[in-house]
């Protein structure tokens, strides 16, 4: 367990991906600062963690199994630990709305969105007896702008962003932060995984031109823009970091400058048509020109706004 002084560092779907990357890394600190707890729902998934956390596993890093859909499962992980910070996660979904079941997209709510707040409903009453705690939520930039075709994972997002926004101005009087990180495309085998499983599938339900959209000008797209300017597990595990080590964390963390100016022209209008434009002349018009290149995304996202992100550097 923790040493006195350590902060204990709750983290969720470490598997794989972000989360994993997030638990090694803080695991490995140097100066020690921190006891993670690496949660996953099936222990015999704990491998690759084992392995990236080398001599940390059974020091600075201890494994426990969590589902964030159960109460039960989540009741059980937290009632052992004594101070508590949660990062969640995510489960993904792209592709027309009309072939996704009703029955897939409750399941995407049930861990984005239900996953998230039954974590912070169980930690939050600890945190305001002991006037202190930082929650960190991974969010991302389709939680502040949707992306065509992920109509579902992003309204999880925007539902998390929503419950976020309210809580954080709560639990300022109980010196409690909450940190919303919100990352561009991430490079995880996941993710490329299931560009292509959604490739090769039929999308039963939807008409022939919005399937030609969707695998021929998405699917594309999508791509070339996680192989330009995806970011890696790692580089996103660095920006958590700098976000729990901050004096005074900031409640949104972008973590790509690249996005920053999509989220900027959102803000700029407030009828929303300008980003509803803009996403289409990029997608349909521009893009199979541009092949969504880094330089094609430099020059669309306008140099002058890329800032005020949180560098993995
Ligand atoms: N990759 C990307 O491009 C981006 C990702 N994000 C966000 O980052 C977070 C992590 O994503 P990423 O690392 O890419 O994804 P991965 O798929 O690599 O990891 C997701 C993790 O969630 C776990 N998980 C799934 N369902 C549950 C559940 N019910 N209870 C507990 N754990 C569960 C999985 O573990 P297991 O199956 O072993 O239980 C897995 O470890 C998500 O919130 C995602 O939305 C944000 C922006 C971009
Ligand atoms: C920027 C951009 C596009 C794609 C963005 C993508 C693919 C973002 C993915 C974000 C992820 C995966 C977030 C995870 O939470 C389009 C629509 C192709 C064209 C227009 C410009």
């Amino acid at each position: 367990m923790a040493n006195p002084g350590q902060k204990v560092v709750l983290i969720t779907g470490c598997s794989s991906g972000i989360g994993l990357r997030m638990a090694a890394m803080l695991a490995k600190d140097k100066k020690k600062r921190y006891h993670v707890i690496g949660t996953m729902r099936d222990l015999k998934r704990k491998d690759k963690l084992v392995e990236a956390a080398g001599d940390a596993y059974g020091k600075t890093l201890s494994l426990a199994a969590l589902d964030v859909c159960s109460d039960e499962s989540v009741k059980a992980c937290i009632d052992g630990i004594k101070d508590r910070q949660v990062d969640v996660l995510r489960i993904g979904l792209v592709g027309p709305l009309e072939s996704i079941s009703i029955e897939e997209m409750r399941k995407v709510f049930e861990t984005n969105v239900f996953g998230v707040i039954r974590m912070i409903k169980e930690v939050l009453p600890d945190m305001k007896k002991r006037k202190g705690g930082h929650i960190i939520v991974m969010s991302s930039v389709m939680g502040l702008q949707s992306v065509v075709f992920n109509d579902v994972y992003a309204a999880s997002k925007f539902a998390i962003e929503g419950f976020c926004e309210s809580l954080a101005v709560q639990l300022f009087a109980f010196n409690i932060t909450v940190s919303l990180i919100e990352p561009g495309p991430v490079r995880t085998d996941f993710e490329l995984k299931m560009i292509e499983d959604v490739k090769q599938r039929d999308c039963p339900g939807a008409d022939p031109e919005t399937v030609h959209f969707f695998k021929d000008i998405y699917l594309l797209s999508a791509i070339n823009i996680f192989e330009a300017v995806g970011q890696t597990p790692d580089q996103i595990a660095k920006c958590v970091k700098k976000v729990i080590e901050a004096s005074t964390p900031r409640f949104r963390n972008l973590t790509n400058p690249l996005y920053t100016p999509i989220v900027a022209l959102k803000y700029a209008d407030e009828t929303g048509d300008l980003s509803v434009h803009a996403f289409y002349q990029m997608l349909y018009n521009l893009g199979p020109v541009l092949n969504f290149s880094v330089i094609a995304m430099k020059f669309l996202t306008c140099g002058c706004l890329r800032n005020r992100t949180v560098s993995p550097n």
